[in-house]
This record gives C-alpha cells, sequence and structure tokens, in this order.
C-alpha cells in the first residue's frame, strides 16, 4: 500500500467489442465539483477487490449491471493521480442490464462519440481526468485503426 486513497471509475462505453459512445456522468457534489464531468465510479471500501468496488459503483450510482473490460493502464503504477491523496484506476466496461440513471451523486449523464475528440474534451471534466480522457480516446482510436481492413 502507498497509502493514496484508491478510486475506480468506469469508461462505460457501448461496446466493449467496438466502442463508438462513452457514457459520462455530471457530479451534483460536493460543491467544488459539482457540475463538473467525471468517470462514474467511487472509492475502494476496506478490503474490497478493485472491480468488485467498480461493478459496485455503478450499480450505485447508474442502476446498472457490467462487464468490464481492459484497464486503461496509467503510466504511474497504482493509477492515474486525481490529487496529493488520491489516484484512480480506469475500466472499459459494457452495460449488461439496466438502463443507466443519474441515481447517486450525479444530476446528469450523457453518450458522447468517441470519434469526436474535441467535443469529448470540450467538455468540463474534472481536471485530474483530461489526462485520462486523452489517453481513453488515443486507445479507441488505436484500436479503429488496427481493425481497418
Ligand atoms: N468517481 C470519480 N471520482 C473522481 C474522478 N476524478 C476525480 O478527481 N475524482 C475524485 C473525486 C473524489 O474526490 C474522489 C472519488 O470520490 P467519490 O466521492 O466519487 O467516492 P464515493 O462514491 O466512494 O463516495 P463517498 O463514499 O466518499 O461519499 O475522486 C472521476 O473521474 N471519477
Amino acid at each position: 500500500m502507498n497509502g493514496l486513497i484508491q478510486v475506480v471509475g468506469g469508461a462505460v462505453v457501448d461496446s466493449l467489442a467496438e466502442p463508438s459512445m462513452l457514457l459520462v456522468a455530471r457530479r451534483s457534489a460536493p460543491e467544488q465539483l459539482a457540475g463538473l464531468w467525471e468517470f462514474p465510479g467511487g472509492k475502494v471500501e476496506p478490503g474490497e477487490e478493485p472491480k468488485a468496488a467498480l461493478a459496485r459503483e455503478l450499480l450505485e450510482e447508474l442502476g446498472v449491471g457490467v462487464r468490464l473490460g481492459a484497464e486503461l493502464a496509467s503510466q504511474v503504477p497504482g493509477g492515474w493521480p486525481l490529487n496529493p491523496r488520491a489516484s484512480m484506476r480506469v475500466w472499459f466496461a459494457e452495460i449488461t442490464h439496466g438502463e443507466p440513471q443519474p441515481l447517486e451523486d450525479h444530476d446528469d449523464l450523457r453518450w458522447v462519440r468517441l470519434d469526436n475528440h474535441s467535443a469529448v474534451l470540450d467538455l468540463p471534466w474534472i481536471p485530474a481526468d483530461f489526462p485520462i480522457v486523452r489517453a481513453l480516446l488515443d486507445a479507441v482510436a488505436v484500436k479503429a485503426e488496427s481493425t481497418l481492413p
């Protein structure tokens, strides 16, 4: 353990095999983060596996069951740095049951097209998320290119 708070986030896409849309969530609290967009997710509880924590958070926050895909790996061991106290690991996820709704912590959800990078990056994300969003867009673009005929 490195003493950092471990956060897990879901890059929820329409299809793990052929991702074209990303589900983004707008925080409703706390005050300094309200109105900013993020990856739905939350803190890993003591003794909990990170992927189990992510599945739990997505069920609590969005009311959906998910199948998790690959991790969006960070250069930094332990995940993407969020602030001096917390880092976040992010996995791709596909909804297997339920219709996503902003049940907890969010006041809006939106599906955004992954091929429109500027539209995705124009959203007011939590500032710490921008490197993660850029890496995500790059990862999806590389995959799309590699599957061209
Ligand atoms: N879920 C999520 N949290 C993020 C992102 N980016 C970012 O800086 N954070 C920060 C905000 C919070 O300080 C922390 C996550 O805490 P949280 O409030 O979502 O966790 P939680 O659902 O377990 O809530 P709680 O039990 O602490 O109330 O990580 C992101 O993309 N997704």
